[in-house]
Order: C-alpha cells, then sequence, then structure tokens
C-alpha cells in the first residue's frame, strides 16, 4: 500500500450554512502511521471525517494528499483519488451477498472489469472468512464479520488514506482487538490511517500520532511519546477520560 501525506489547513465547516461545527482546523496525517483523533462527544471528530471524504463542503481553509489540493473535488473523486471512509453507523447492505458489497466498493471503477476482480481477489485472500462466506447475504453474519466486510469494501479501491470512524463501536472486544490489529497492519503496510476512537486506551496504543479536538478547534496535538512524558498532556487526557497514557 502507498499511502500519502493527507493534510488539512484552517479547516472550518458549518451544517445547515450557520451551524458552525469546526474551527480552524488542523491536522496532519503521515503515511506508515496511525493518526487518532480523540475528543468528548460532540467534539467534532466525525465530522474530521466526512469533511476529509468530501460529505460536507468546507467555509474555509484547504485539504490536500501530498501537494494536490483537494478541497474542491467531490467525495467519488476523492475515492478516485485514494481516499477510503468506513462511516461509524452500520453500513453493509444487510439484503446484499458479501461479494455484491464488495462490488459496490469498486463503483468508481466499475467499467475496469480486470480492475474489479483484481480488486475482490485481494480481498478474499486478505480475509478468508469473506471468500468463504461470499455468497451469504451480509445481514446473516455476525456484527464483528460484517464490520470486516466494511473494512474489506473500504480497501477495494487500494486507498492510500483510510478514514475509519470508531471502527469497534458495539463489536465484541475480542473481534476489537483483530480490527485494532488490522488497522495497525494496514499503516505498517504503508498506508495513512485517520482513526476516530472513543476508546482512548487503545486509541493510544495504537496511534503514533494523536490529536485532541474539543467544541470543533485543535486542543492538542502530539505523538505517543509526548503524550506519555509531556506532563500536561497526560493531565489533560487523564482530566476528561479518566485514563493516563502509557508507553
Ligand atoms: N447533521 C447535522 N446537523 C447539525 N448538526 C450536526 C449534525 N451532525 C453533527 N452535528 C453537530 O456537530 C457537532 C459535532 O458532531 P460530531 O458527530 O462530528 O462529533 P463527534 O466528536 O464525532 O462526537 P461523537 O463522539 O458523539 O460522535 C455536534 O455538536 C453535533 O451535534
Amino acid at each position: 500500500m502507498h499511502g500519502v501525506e493527507l493534510s488539512m489547513e484552517n479547516i472550518s465547516v458549518a451544517y445547515n450554512g450557520d451551524i458552525t461545527v469546526l474551527k480552524d482546523v488542523a491536522l496532519r496525517a503521515k503515511p506508515g502511521e496511525v493518526t487518532g483523533i480523540i475528543g468528548p462527544n460532540g467534539a467534532g471528530k466525525s465530522t474530521v471525517l466526512k469533511t476529509i471524504f468530501g460529505l460536507l463542503s468546507t467555509k474555509s481553509g484547504t485539504i490536500s494528499m501530498g501537494s494536490r489540493d483537494i478541497t474542491s473535488l467531490k467525495a467519488f473523486q476523492r475515492a478516485l483519488e485514494g481516499v477510503s471512509f468506513v462511516p461509524q453507523n452500520r453500513s453493509a447492505f444487510a439484503g446484499l451477498s458479501v461479494y455484491d458489497n464488495l462490488l459496490l466498493g469498486c463503483w468508481p471503477f466499475r467499467k475496469d472489469k480486470a480492475r474489479i476482480d483484481r480488486a475482490i481477489e485481494g480481498i478474499f485472500e486478505r480475509f478468508p472468512i469473506l471468500k468463504e462466506k461470499r455468497s451469504s447475504l451480509a445481514g446473516s453474519m455476525s456484527g464483528g464479520q460484517q464490520r470486516f466486510l466494511e473494512i474489506a469494501r473500504a480497501l477495494v479501491t487500494e486507498p492510500k488514506v483510510i478514514l475509519l470512524d470508531e471502527p469497534t463501536a458495539m463489536i465484541a472486544p475480542k473481534i476489537s482487538k483483530d480490527i485494532y490489529a488490522l488497522t495497525r497492519d494496514l499503516a505498517d503496510q504503508g498506508a495513512t490511517i485517520i482513526l476516530v476512537d472513543q476508546n482512548v486506551r487503545q486509541c493510544a496504543t495504537i496511534s503514533d500520532r494523536l490529536y485532541i479536538l474539543e467544541l470543533g478547534r485543535n486542543k492538542a496535538e502530539g505523538s505517543r511519546e509526548d503524550f506519555a512524558t509531556d506532563g500536561q498532556l497526560k493531565e489533560m487526557v487523564a482530566e476528561w477520560m479518566n485514563y493516563k497514557i502509557d508507553v
């Protein structure tokens, strides 16, 4: 996987034109790294991911992939450029087979049959359970298996930047462990991962760099080591999450 740096500068976003939820947010996510975003409920974490994917328009600011400005691209164009998004809520189509769910992920290159075959074969190699269940309805699988299908569907485009919104919410701890391992693995293979997570402990454990958002603004940022050693950063997280980060 070949990641690319994803950056946001001075990003402001408003819902319905006037309810401002992001104010001058800046973020930089590097290839080969997991960049974690944490913060209280309503801080704007999901909004950041939706904005990067092009689902919300910006009032100001710039979003770039490497040196390329993608701010004005639509979501499907960003998908073609190599951005993938796994939303927080369940998004597998329960009434479609595993194979058809994966096929939907190939929509941006739907006319390229050879690429579709190659992409889905690659997914089946990585996720044998999906190969086994290729003809089963997604809705017949467990919640954990459906989550893997959702992540797999986001991987068919061979993305450079992968946006994960609370991938382990409502998922059993054993499966959550596998999802975090997959997340780390994708970064180690070179992808740029941006992970939003309520589970501060897990997020801090697998992220190389962490951003804290509060009320739609950047509150703090630093490497995992910074958060483990800087008294002020440690306290900030411990204060509202009752958790101290150790490396
Ligand atoms: N469609 C919408 N219309 C109006 N306001 C919205 C909409 N979606 C979210 N908001 C508001 O935007 C703010 C940021 O929401 P967002 O979901 O990005 O936060 P979050 O940090 O991801 O929180 P959570 O952890 O609860 O998911 C909140 O105040 C929320 O109420």
